[in-house]
C-alpha cells in the first residue's frame, strides 16, 4: 500500500487536530507509527505501558462517514441508493466517497489524506503477479471483471446524470476501484457489540449489539490498526451511542495495537487486505466436491447415483475444507467410502440406507492421501519456494 509518505507527520497531525476537534479524544499512550518497513503502512503504537478496558479512542458519530452522514444523501434522491443497496450493499457508501473524497470543502478531507491510495489487493496485481496465486483459489473470487461491470451499469448511470455533482474525468472507473478497495479494507460491517467487557470479558456471546448499527461505515481512527492473526490486543465497543476502542489485554510500551479484522484464512487476507500472517491458526485449503468425487470414484456407473444420494443427504459439499486441527470432517470420509465401493457395495446401502461410519480406514486411507497430494500438486509454489 501506498501513502504520501513525505509528510507523514503532517498528515498524523492534520487528522488528529481535525478528529479532536470534531470531538474524538484520543490517548495520550497510542501514536501513529509508521510500518511501511513491514510493508504494513500506517499502524497505532502504544508509547506507554497500557492496562486491559483502558479507553484508546473515541469516535464521535458525527464523522462516521456513511450514506446517512454523507452531503450526497442531499443532492440525490433516497431511492437511487436503496436501488443501489439491492445491488451491493458497499455502493452507496462507495458513491459516497467517490463524492467525499473529490469535494473540495468536505468534512472527511483530513480523513481522506491519511488513506491509502495504492493497494496491495490481488485485484491491482499483474497476469504475472497473480500466476503466482494458482492453486489457492484466490484468483476465482477477485471478481474485478464484475466489479467493472456493476461499475458501468449501476453507478456511471447516476454519475452521467448528476453532471452538476460529479465530473466523470475524476468520479471514475479508477476512483471506484480505489473506493472499493478502501471500502473492503478499512469499513466496518458487523453490528459493534455493546462494552460489557469488565463483567463478562471471556463471555463473547452473551455481549448485546448496538441494535442501531449494521450500515457499512467508515470509521477515521478505528481503521488505523493492522491486524495480526493471534496478537488482537484492542477491539470496538460501543457504549451508550459513544464509540470507543478499548484494549482487550494489556499492552506494553512499544507493541503495536491491532484490532482484529476476524478468523480470516491466508486467502482472504490477502483478498481483502492484501497481505497474508505467516503463522495463521485460521488457515485452510478448500478441497472442490467436484474434484473430491472425479479422483476418488472408482466406479463410473454408480458414480451418478452416489453423488445424487450423497447430496440429499447433505454429505457432498460444493467445497471440503483443511484447517489446522488437520482433522478430515465426517462427510469427507463419508463420501470417500462411498465413492470407493463397487457396485455391489453400493446396490446394498442403496437398499439399507445405512451409512458407513465417519471413522478411517485403511480401505480410504490411500485414496485420501492421493487426493490430497493431487491437490498439493495444484499450487505452483510450495512453501519452501516462498520463504
Ligand atoms: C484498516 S487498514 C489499517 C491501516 C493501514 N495500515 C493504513 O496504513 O492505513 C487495513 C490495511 O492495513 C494493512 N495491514 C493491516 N495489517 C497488516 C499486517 N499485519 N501486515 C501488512 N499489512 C497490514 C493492509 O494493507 C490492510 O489492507
Amino acid at each position: 500500500m501506498t501513502h504520501n509518505i513525505l509528510n507523514f507527520e503532517e498528515i498524523n497531525q492534520e487528522f488528529i487536530n481535525w478528529f479532536c476537534s470534531n470531538g474524538g479524544t484520543i490517548s495520550s499512550k497510542i501514536a501513529f507509527k509508521d510500518y511501511s518497513s513491514e510493508n504494513a503502512g500506517r499502524g497505532v503504537v502504544a508509547i506507554d505501558n497500557i492496562q486491559p478496558f483502558e479507553v484508546l479512542f473515541n469516535i464521535p458519530h458525527s464523522i462516521v462517514l456513511s450514506e446517512k452522514t454523507s452531503s450526497l444523501k442531499d443532492l440525490i434522491a433516497i431511492s437511487e441508493f436503496e436501488r443501489l443497496r439491492e445491488i451491493n450493499s458497499w455502493f452507496p457508501l462507495i458513491l459516497c466517497m467517490m463524492y467525499e473524497s473529490q469535494k473540495e470543502n468536505s468534512l472527511w478531507r483530513p480523513y481522506f489524506n491519511i488513506l491509502p491510495r495504492e493497494f496491495d489487493t490481488p485485484m491491482f496485481w499483474n497476469e504475472g503477479d497473480l500466476a503466482e496465486l494458482e492453486g489457492t483459489g484466490v484468483i476465482d473470487k477477485i471478481g474485478k471483471a464484475d466489479a467493472e461491470k456493476q461499475f458501468n451499469e449501476h453507478l456511471l448511470p447516476i454519475i452521467q446524470s448528476n453532471s452538476s455533482i460529479f465530473d466523470l474525468k475524476m468520479h471514475n472507473l479508477e476512483l471506484f476501484h480505489c473506493m472499493g478497495s478502501l471500502v473492503m479494507a478499512n469499513a466496518f460491517q458487523d453490528k459493534i457489540p455493546k462494552k460489557k467487557i469488565k463483567e463478562n470479558e471471556d463471555k463473547e456471546d452473551e455481549e448485546d449489539e448496538e441494535d442501531e448499527k449494521d450500515d457499512v461505515t467508515m470509521m477515521p481512527m478505528a481503521d488505523m490498526l493492522n491486524h495480526k492473526t493471534g496478537f488482537n490486543n484492542a477491539r470496538l465497543y460501543c457504549d451508550k451511542g459513544l464509540l470507543e476502542m478499548i484494549a482487550i489485554k494489556e499492552i506494553k510500551k512499544d507493541e503495536q495495537i491491532y484490532n482484529t479484522y476476524g478468523e480470516l484464512c491466508s486467502a482472504d487476507l490477502l483478498r481483502k487486505y492484501g497481505f497474508v500472517d505467516e503463522d495463521n491458526v485460521h488457515d485452510i485449503v478448500e478441497l472442490n466436491g467436484q474434484f473430491v468425487v472425479d479422483t476418488i470414484s472408482i466406479d463410473e456407473d454408480t458414480k451418478d447415483r452416489k453423488i445424487e444420494m450423497l447430496l440429499e443427504d447433505d454429505l457432498l459439499d460444493d467445497i471440503f475444507v483443511l484447517d489446522t486441527t488437520y482433522e478430515i470432517s465426517p462427510e469427507l470420509i463419508i463420501t470417500a467410502k462411498i465413492m470407493r465401493m463397487d457396485k455391489v457395495q453400493f446396490n446394498k446401502l442403496q437398499k439399507s440406507k445405512k451409512f458407513p461410519d465417519p471413522k478411517m480406514n485403511l480401505d480410504i486411507k490411500q485414496p485420501l492421501i492421493q487426493l490430497f497430494e493431487k491437490r498439493l500438486a495444484m499450487y505452483k509454489t510450495s512453501i519452501k519456494v516462498r520463504k
